[in-house]
């Protein structure tokens, strides 16, 4: 595509309006990538709610950004997918689950962490 002439600061504007444009379809027509969402907006009340300490919090953001970022990735390769090839495929069978195994280590990943910060201070409590 052609570089248009409006300024820098113009073109990085119209740039983040794009990608906000990407948000709002992910968030309102991906079914995978809302539950992602929700789930991460219910670990920041929890952590709110439990005082985690600022490296939990940063352990919490950064697999919870993995799992969106793979999640937004795998429904963008769906959508490209069934654009190239609506009919039947072996090989878009392929690359459909590898996408959705990525989403999948990441989500274990992210699932994993929230066990190691929250089972002490959820669970243990009970029993003390
Ligand atoms: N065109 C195709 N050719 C071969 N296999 C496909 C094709 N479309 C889907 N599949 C198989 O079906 C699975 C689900 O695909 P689908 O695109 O429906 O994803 P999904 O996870 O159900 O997402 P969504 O609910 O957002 O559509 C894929 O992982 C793949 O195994």
């Amino acid at each position: 595509m052609e570089e248009s002439n409006d300024n820098f600061f113009v073109r990085r504007k119209r740039a983040f309006g794009h990608a906000g444009r990407g948000l709002r379809l992910l968030a309102g027509k991906e079914v995978h990538f809302r539950i992602h969402l929700a789930a991460f907006m219910l670990v920041l009340l929890v952590g709110w709610w439990t005082e985690i300490s600022p490296a939990e919090w940063l352990s919490i953001i950064i697999v919870s950004g993995l799992v969106l970022a793979a999640e937004a990735f795998n429904s963008v390769l769906e959508r490209l997918c069934d654009f190239v090839s609506p009919e039947y495929h072996a090989r878009i069978k392929d690359i459909k689950d590898m996408s959705a195994a990525a989403v999948t280590l990441a989500a274990i990943a992210a699932f994993v962490t929230g066990l190691i910060i929250f089972i002490p201070k959820l669970i243990f409590p009970l029993f003390s």
